[in-house]
């Protein structure tokens, strides 16, 4: 069995967790609190900021140069594309970038992006994608999954966000990344499997940790 194919046959019930969040039923039913939302793609926009750091340091440890040419269209592809939308979503909403990039990042944003820069910066390749593999591969799901409740695709305000995330352009990234973590654990020991596998269930539970927190609003509690 691939280690991808282990890790999300485990791993289900929280992946099922995060695509049955109501932040996420609720984009798909256009329900959704633009509040929220608005919330949400502020935040995000500062993770992206930081997870796409992930991708140059992938670069720096790529072991040929075809891996290290696809890190760098991650970056940029993450940069002015996926940073576009919420660059857009952002103008709509009346935001600047300097305000978006400005702005505070929560206390779920910070532990998120630290955890995985963490790991990105202290260990081998493996280990890099296996704390941004469920970034990219449960936004391609809920994108999937979205896109295929009637009528959410075209939605005025989230629309642009599942046709974003359930394109083939975004398949394709989560595809490559799965596919190069399957290649470089091939021979891995069953040790090296199980600390991958707990870095892995880590950021799951991160992307669980953010739709709540983008859901609530939440900031600094001792702020209020
Ligand atoms: C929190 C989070 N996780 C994943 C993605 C998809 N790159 C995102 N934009 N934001």
């Amino acid at each position: 069995m691939k280690f991808s194919e282990r890790l999300h046959t485990k791993l289900q019930p929280i992946w099922r967790k995060n695509h049955s969040h109501p932040f996420v039923v609720e984009m798909g039913k256009g329900t959704l609190a633009e509040e929220k939302f608005r919330f949400f793609m502020v935040q995000d926009y500062l993770y992206l900021i930081e997870y796409a750091k992930l991708f140059a340091i992938g670069a720096a440890k790529a072991e040929d140069v075809e891996t290290m040419g696809r890190f760098a269209s991650l970056l940029d592809s993450t940069m002015n594309e996926e940073m576009a939308l919420h660059r857009q979503y952002a103008k709509q909403f009346g935001i600047t970038e300097k305000e978006l990039e400005e702005a505070e990042p929560s206390p779920t944003t910070l532990a998120y992006t630290h955890y995985m820069l963490h790991v990105g910066q202290n260990g081998g390749l493996s280990e890099l994608l296996a704390a941004l593999l469920p970034c990219a591969w449960s936004y391609w799901e809920i994108g999937r999954e979205l896109a295929a409740v009637p009528g959410a695709a075209d939605h005025p305000l989230y629309g642009e966000w599942i046709r974003m995330y359930s394109s083939e352009e975004f398949a394709q990234t989560a595809q490559w990344c799965i596919d190069l973590l399957d290649d470089v654990t091939g021979d891995a020991s069953e040790l090296t499997l199980q600390k991958l596998e707990k870095i892995f269930l880590n950021t799951t539970r991160f992307e669980y940790l953010f739709w709540d927190m983008a859901y609530n609003e939440a900031m600094w509690p001792m702020d209020e």
